[in-house]
């Protein structure tokens, strides 16, 4: 081989060897590379795991944080929506049937028919074991239409729309679920509701909702029709007992129309004449006023079939009108369009129930109200119902505190006397025209109780400078008497100037009344005319000064003073009719009071004078007090009165519910506010109490005697009169012929009680040398009596039988002396009938009797009968001048007419503890007195 050749093959050799060299260098390389990217391959991968997993935590975390929020967050809304809806139906509206109890309540509620099925149960949280309503939120603002409207969309997601499946519901709640949430419906003061599905479940929403309503209100306030042609009633059977108090009545099959025109006709005349205009509704009216003058109506029709054209439109207008009106319907069976007023119920068994407000929401409907608690309470409504609405309180005819006596009474008195049926108030006046009221009602209606509302509301307008009452009372008992301070309360109705209680056999008081009330009205008509002006109005304006409150002047049961022909009798009725003729334009007014005016001859007998009293009142069944053909008072309910400013003509009557205000609470918070403010200078008023014995020390005319050396005119005061001021029965025993006393009658106590007070009023007059007295009892029974008056007289002398005859000689010598007299000499004699020492005595007690008041010798004898003392003065035909001044007990008018000016004898009969006083020279009539008692 060529060496050039072996030189080539080296040379290729070489060179083989070279690339064999770098290309296993370029293989190790590559495959420390490939190891290296192995090695990250494999990093990366342990990365992404461990981040995945990190992820899947973070995600799980969150998600159960989500759910735990979700899940409080529909608790508390479960709970709010629970409080609201507890709110929305409190009681009777919404309380479970195991623990239902009739519950009235100020407003209308919405009322339970189920519960409403929530989404998912929530678990337990706080908001949940606290009452309901106490966690604060949700006032009500998720509820609308009385279910869970617009709740759904605040939860996560939204879980239902209306189109949606409903999501899933709640098991029953258990001790520790969720709160219950109450699917309610509005119907009263808000609309109707159409109950639709099965028949069953149907019905038992129908009676719960009845009865639901029914409890939730105050008696009466609900009524309901029940028009069921298909089960005759049936339907309604449970509610039967409401039927007896008016509360349910049932329209027969084919009275759909009537009942339907009906209750157009309620809504029509509502609109027209209780909302008037001023309220859109009676649920507004209630608002502003808090009075609800209509019932709500609730129609309940169950079924019917076709409806003819014309009730199909009258029901849709009570479904367009009606709820404003209080008309509700609650319909099962009859198809009813659906609109803004109308709730719909689908009933159905288990959850499958809905109702309109609640969407989609599924209900489960409660069962029917227990049979016997629907038959126990309707039987307790109708009871209720029966004995009338509940008492209205006196405050609702009240000004607020702080407003009282803001009114001015210059041309009138005007104050509200209750609601009437249609709501507005009654507002009654007293002025020109009407000036004087008639009240009647038989016993028990309520008339004292009108009196005092009215002059409640009359003391809370009108200051006592504007206003003054005089009450009497002639009604045994002391219903007045709470105006005046008593021993349980001191304080009084500033206005009261008088208060005549237990004053229904002492008629004379009636009279005294009269007679002060004719005294004021010619001091009015005296200052008017030096004014020159014509009634209170002008002379107040004339005269601001001066003191012209209007006066109100109230006689309960009147009839008592004009019963009978008396001379009080008489001259009441006279004084009456010039009181009301002239007393009107003198802002003197009379409210009279009776049980039954249609008896009182004297009244009926002067029509003039029935006919100023064109301010008429009628309570419940009162007779003859309004028009002879206005029978308005035969149906009025309790504790309403038919106000008559037009001396009863039908068209003028006014009906009106009086609030109670005989509550002595009630009235005394008033009359302790009204008290609190009286002016400074106005004390308390004068009470008379028939049944009371005054006391000789309490007399005004007793505490003024003062003692002097020889008053000229010396005065024994014998009694209080009854009269309008305290005021002490008296005789002067001046030096005149005679000025002596005789108390007449067999009654010692009295006759003693007559013989204390003229001696220990005389002997205040004199100082102990000024006069002298003598007491002679000849009277075993008044000997304890007399010498207690002689113990209360200093240096009197005591006589009995054994040494009178002494006193008499003496005294008949003093009788007829020629000596002036120089100290006057009383001799008080109990028992003269009894003197001993025949006829000797007898002549120089009628020596004594006849001369001695002209020498200052001045008998005051008590004689045990009128003939007995005319015995004493010389029998039958002798004269009995010389008795000045008598005091009669036990003694018939008749027997006393020889000691009476003229032919007649005076009008008296004898009653306990009263005593007729006659003073020939200063009386035209006799008087009659109430003896002092002891003290
Ligand atoms: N408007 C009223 N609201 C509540 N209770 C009333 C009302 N009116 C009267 N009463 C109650 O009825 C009863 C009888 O009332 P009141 O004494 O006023 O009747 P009267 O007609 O004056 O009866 P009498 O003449 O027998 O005294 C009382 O217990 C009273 O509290």
């Amino acid at each position: 081989m060529a060496e050039s050749t072996k030189h080539r093959v080296m040379e290729i050799r070489a060179g083989l060897s070279h690339a064999l060299g770098a290309a296993q260098v370029a293989l190790q390389r590559a495959q420390a590379a490939l190891e290296e990217a192995e090695a990250r391959h494999r990093k990366v991968g342990a990365a992404a795991t461990a981040r995945r997993r990190k992820l899947a935590a973070t995600r799980d975390e969150r998600i159960r944080e989500i759910d735990a929020w979700h899940d409080t967050e529909l608790a508390a809304l479960a709970g709010a929506a629970a409080g609201a809806a507890d709110r929305a139906a409190p009681g009777a509206a919404g309380e479970p049937w195991h623990s239902w109890e009739v519950t009235p309540l100020e407003a209308a509620a919405e009322l339970r028919v189920g519960r409403l099925m929530l989404p998912e149960a929530p678990v337990p949280s706080p908001v949940r074991t606290e009452r309901p309503g106490t966690t604060g939120p949700g006032d009500g603002d998720a509820w609308a239409g009385g279910a869970w409207a617009g709740a759904p969309g605040e939860v996560t997601e939204p879980p239902a729309g209306p189109e949606s499946e409903p999501p899933p519901v709640t098991g029953p709640a258990g001790e520790d679920g969720p709160p219950e949430v109450p699917a309610l419906v509005r119907l009263l003061d808000h609309g109707h509701i159409v109950i639709e599905g099965d028949r069953r479940a149907g019905d038992d929403v129908a009676a719960g909702l009845l009865l639901r309503a029914l409890g939730s209100s105050p008696p009466g306030h609900v009524q309901i029709i029940g028009y069921d042609p298909e089960s005759l009633g049936g339907g309604l059977a449970g509610f039967a007992p409401l039927a007896s108090a008016g509360v349910l009545t049932f329209v027969g099959p084919g009275g759909l129309e009537k009942l339907l025109d009906e209750l157009v006709g309620h809504v029509r005349r509502i609109n027209e004449t209780v909302l008037a205009g001023e309220y859109s509704s009676l649920r507004e009216l209630h608002r502003a006023t808090r009075r609800r003058p209509e019932p709500w109506r609730v129609a309940v029709l169950l079924g019917g079939g076709e409806l003819s054209r014309h009730e199909r439109s009258q029901l849709d207008r009570l479904l367009r009108t009606g709820a404003a009106c209080g008309v509700h319907l609650v319909i099962r069976g009859l198809s009813v369009e659906p609109g803004p007023d109308v709730e719909s119920v689908a009933a159905a068994p288990g959850d499958g129930a809905r109702i309109g407000s609640a969407g989609a929401l599924p209900v489960r409907l409660d069962p029917g109200p227990p049979p016997a608690l629907v038959t126990v309470t309707c039987r307790q409504i109708a009871e209720a119902v029966a004995a009338g609405p509940a008492p209205v309180a006196l405050d609702s005819l009240l000004p607020g505190a702080g407003d009282e006596w803001r009114e001015e009474s210059a041309t009138g008195l005007t104050a509200p006397l209750g609601d009437s049926p249609q709501g507005p108030r009654v507002l009654v006046t007293l002025s020109d025209y009407p000036p004087h009221a008639l009240i009647a009602g038989p016993s028990g209606t309520g008339k004292t109780n009108f009196i005092y509302a009215w002059l409640g509301a009359l003391a809370a307008r009108y200051s006592p400078r504007e206003l003054a009452f005089y009450l009497l009372d002639f009604k045994e008992g002391v219903s007045f008497a709470r105006f005046a301070p008593g021993r349980r309360d001191p304080t009084w109705l500033p206005h009261v100037r008088l208060v005549g209680v237990n004053v229904n056999t002492d008629r004379e008081f009636g009279l005294a009344l009269l007679r002060f009330l004719s005294g004021e009205l010619r001091r009015r008509a005296d200052a008017a005319k030096q004014h020159e002006v014509t009634n209170l109005a002008e002379l107040r304006a004339e005269d601001p000064e001066g003191s012209w409150p209007r006066i109100v002047a109230v006689v309960d049961e009147f009839q008592v003073l004009l019963a009978g022909r008396d001379a009080v009798a008489a001259e009441a009725v006279d004084l009456l009719e010039d009181l009301a003729r002239r007393g009107r334009s003198q802002g003197i007014h009379l409210i009279l009071a009776s049980q039954d005016v249609s008896g009182i001859e004297a009244l009926w007998g002067r029509p003039a004078l029935v006919a100023q009293f064109s301010l008429r009142i009628a309570l419940p069944r009162a007779r003859r007090v309004l028009a002879e053909t206005n029978a308005a008072a035969d149906s009025l309910p309790r504790y309403h009165a038919v106000v008559n400013a037009d001396s009863g003509a039908t068209e003028a009557n006014r009906v009106v519910r009086v609030p109670a205000a005989g509550d002595r609470e009630q009235w005394s918070a008033l009359q302790h506010r009204l008290w609190r403010r009286r002016p400074p200078e106005m004390g308390p008023p004068r009470l008379f109490d028939g049944d009371v014995v005054p006391k000789l020390a309490d007399s005004p005319d007793f505490r003024g005697l003062r003692a002097a050396a020889s008053p000229a005119a010396p005065i024994a005061l014998l009694g209080e009169t009854i009269d309008v001021t305290a005021r002490s029965a008296r005789t002067v025993l001046r030096r005149a012929p005679g000025r002596n006393l005789a108390v007449l009658g067999t009654r010692v106590d009295e006759a003693c009680a007559v013989l204390a007070t003229a001696g220990r009023s005389l002997a205040a007059q004199f100082t102990p040398e000024g006069a002298r007295f003598s007491v002679v009892c000849l009277d075993a029974d008044a000997r304890a009596a007399a010498e207690a008056l002689h113990a209360r007289i200093p240096d009197c002398g005591w006589y009995d039988a054994e040494n009178v005859d002494w006193l008499l000689e003496d005294a008949a010598a003093e009788a007829t002396a020629a000596w002036p007299a120089d100290r006057p000499h009383f001799i008080l004699i109990y028992a003269a009938d009894a003197l001993p020492g025949g006829k000797a005595a007898g002549d120089q007690l009628r020596t004594v009797l006849r001369q001695g008041p002209e020498r200052r010798l001045h008998v005051l004898g008590w004689w045990r009968g009128a003939g007995l003392l005319r015995d004493s003065l010389g029998g039958h035909a002798a004269r009995t001048d010389a008795i000045g001044s008598w005091v009669a007990l036990d003694v018939h008018g008749s027997e006393l007419s020889p000691y009476y000016p003229g032919t007649g004898a005076p009008n008296w009969y004898p009653r306990p503890w009263r005593a007729l006083h006659f003073d020939r020279s200063v009386h035209r009539g006799a008087e009659v007195l109430i003896p002092y008692g002891n003290a």
